[in-house]
């Protein structure tokens, strides 16, 4: 693999190649804290801020060419306002490696920081990236998307090393999604190992998911093919197959019968899906689009719904052509 300081074909042409990039983090949780362990292998510099920093949020950010935000959804808001308060030059790329959707305005953490920001490079980095993997240094691979190229390479510089590799795509919206919608299915993913469904139905299940995330993210204006990629169905695979997933483990947890409370209380760090599937429903009801894992996902988080009646649920929908409401 190429490192970040030879770069790949298409990153000879980027200014910064040469130079270490000032990495600002924002989030030192488990994400946040494994991608500046990353850019830090690949030789750039790397602050990290966090709530519990002692230095401030300017302190952290002087003088940064990056600055890369992982917090979690609910914390995207209030990080965004407090930047806005500086004064941050044009030129310096905003990172965005969330994968939620906010509850408010049903908007990707990416449209928040480019609402914010309209002046600035916003970049979204998303794929089959589980924290615990990456901090051991076991190889993966990731998207960074922006309509803006330059910044993308830029980005796709900086966290390019020997075990991580870096991929750039001009669709943010559809790379986000990817890694947003992916959760609600791999609490679904969770539910069926959690219930020993087999491998037929896991089969199944990842193979329908794929169309309905592939739904929404098309009638939100996201391009198809970017769900068959490594932040589509390269994220669904990994997450909706690993027990290191936290949305898995609230699938699973439900499928033995614990509350999602007491899931979520013992959990280690968040579990975005959750907060996801409540807007997802939300904004599927209101433009008709068709999600029924999603819908039987939030039936039973809102405890409507037993495990095994959703999988009822979802066998005995009216039948249908495979291909029927999927124009690719
Ligand atoms: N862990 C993983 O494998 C991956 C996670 N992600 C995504 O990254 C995001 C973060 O996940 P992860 O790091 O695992 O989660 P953690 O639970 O480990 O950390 C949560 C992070 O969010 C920050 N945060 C929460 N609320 C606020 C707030 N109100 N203001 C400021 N910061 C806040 C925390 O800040 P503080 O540090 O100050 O406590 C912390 O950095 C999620 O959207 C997740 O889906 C994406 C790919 C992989
Ligand atoms: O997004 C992730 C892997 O790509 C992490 O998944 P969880 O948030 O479910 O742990």
């Amino acid at each position: 693999m190429p490192s970040a300081q030879s770069g790949s074909q298409v990153n000879q042409n980027v200014a910064s190649v040469s130079q270490p990039i000032h990495l600002s983090t924002i989030g030192a949780g488990a994400w946040g804290t494994a991608l500046a362990h990353v850019a830090q292998r690949s030789g750039h510099q790397v602050r990290l801020w966090s709530r519990r920093s002692a230095k401030t949020l300017p302190e952290v950010i002087e003088g940064a060419n990056v600055i890369l935000s992982a917090v979690s959804m609910k914390g995207v808001r209030s990080v965004v306002e407090q930047l806005q308060g500086l004064s941050i030059p044009k030129e310096v790329i905003f990172v965005t490696a969330t994968k939620g959707l906010d509850p408010l305005t049903q908007k990707t953490p990416s449209q928040i920081w480019q609402d914010a920001f309209p002046d600035h490079p916003v970049v979204v980095l998303s794929g089959p990236n589980l924290s615990k993997e990456i901090m051991q240094d076991l190889p993966a691979a990731t998207v960074v998307a922006s309509r803006n190229v330059e910044a993308a390479e830029t980005v796709q510089v900086l966290f390019s090393c020997d075990t991580f590799r870096v991929y750039v795509n001009t669709d943010p919206l559809g790379t986000e999604l990817g890694g947003t919608l992916k959760n609600v299915m791999a609490i679904a993913s969770g539910v069926c190992d959690g219930l020993k469904l087999g491998t037929n139905a896991k089969a199944a299940l990842l193979t329908r998911a794929l169309p309905e995330m592939i739904r929404v993210g098309t009638h939100l204006g996201a391009d198809p093919e970017t769900f068959f990629g490594l932040s589509g169905l390269g994220d669904l695979l990994a997450t909706c197959d690993s027990p290191l997933s936290r949305n898995y483990q609230v699938g699973y947890g439900l499928s033995q019968d614990r509350t999602l409370e007491d899931i979520l209380e013992h959990l280690e760090g968040t579990a975005e899906g959750v907060n996801t599937t409540n807007v997802l429903i939300k904004l599927a009801k209101q433009e008709d689009i068709a999600v029924p894992i999603s819908n039987q996902v939030y039936r039973l988080i809102n405890g409507k719904i037993t495990p095994q009646q959703a999988v009822q649920a979802l066998m005995e929908r009216d039948l249908k052509a495979e291909f029927d409401d999927l124009d690719l």
